[in-house]
């Protein structure tokens, strides 16, 4: 398989309330986004990385992650966009033409592991487009404006879905194209496949691949990489 992995580091973390984008803060004395990197980096299938961040920290992500660290993969830095699927589609758009499947991965995303993304992988070579997810453990409720509950979805249909995100190179492409000419904005890339009425298999991944988004989550990943 000719792979290419694209982690979108250029968030500015607004919610976990720091002065540095949270990618840069440290788990265990390392970068979330270097922890982010490191499972695509072992997996021969991938061919390179493709790290998406913002014009203002591309020299530090350079010398703080990708000469800081070694890795076997060639990785290449692009701009980012100011929404998270703009940062996606100059990611996907700067992978070689040649690479037949994209993992797209949150770099807030530090505890994904090895054999998660190959199960991934190979779930998209025979499907086209597969996210990871997990069932949902809380019941959930749809609530109006007033926070009034409208109904109860069936716990057994509702999973919480994760990255990475894995596509056939052109078609996750079009479907980001198609959506940029539409104006539509979604909150993950398997929503724009969707769109085009391709069926998107989940392939259940891991409850610790938690993203880092508030303070305590970094406790949390601290807890779990020490286990
Ligand atoms: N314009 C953007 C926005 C987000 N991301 C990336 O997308 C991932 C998931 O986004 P999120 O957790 O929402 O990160 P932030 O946008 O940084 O957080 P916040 O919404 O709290 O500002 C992160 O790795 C983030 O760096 C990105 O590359 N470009
Ligand atoms: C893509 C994603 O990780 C799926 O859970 C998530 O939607 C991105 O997070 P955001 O907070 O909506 O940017």
């Amino acid at each position: 398989m000719n792979a290419s992995a694209v982690v979108v580091a250029a968030g500015k973390g607004i919610r976990m309330g720091h002065t540095v984008n949270k990618v840069y803060l440290t788990i265990a004395g390392k970068p979330v986004l270097y922890y982010s990197l490191k499972a695509f980096d072992e997996i021969d299938w991938i061919k390179e990385i493709v790290v998406v961040v913002s014009k203002e920290e591309m020299e530090y992500c350079q010398e703080n992650v990708v000469k800081k660290y070694i890795f076997k993969k060639p990785i290449k830095l692009v701009e980012g966009g100011s929404e998270r699927q703009y940062s996606v589609y100059n990611g996907i758009t700067n992978t070689k033409e040649d690479c037949e499947i994209i993992a797209i991965h949150d770099g807030a995303r530090p505890l994904v592991e090895k054999e998660t993304v190959i199960k991934a992988l190979k779930e998209a070579y025979l499907h086209k487009a597969v996210a990871l997810g997990v069932p949902v453990k809380d019941t959930i409720k749809v609530v109006d404006g007033k926070n009034f509950i409208l109904n109860t979805p069936d716990r057994k249909y509702l999973w919480a879905i994760q990255t990475p995100q894995v596509f056939e190179r052109n078609l996750i492409i079009k479907a980001h194209q198609k959506a940029l000419e539409d104006g539509f904005l979604g909150t993950d890339d398997t929503v724009l496949v969707e769109r085009l009425g391709y069926k998107v298999k989940v392939v259940e991944g891991d409850y610790r691949n938690i993203k880092i988004t508030t303070p305590e989550d970094l406790i949390v990943a601290e807890a779990f990489l020490k286990k």
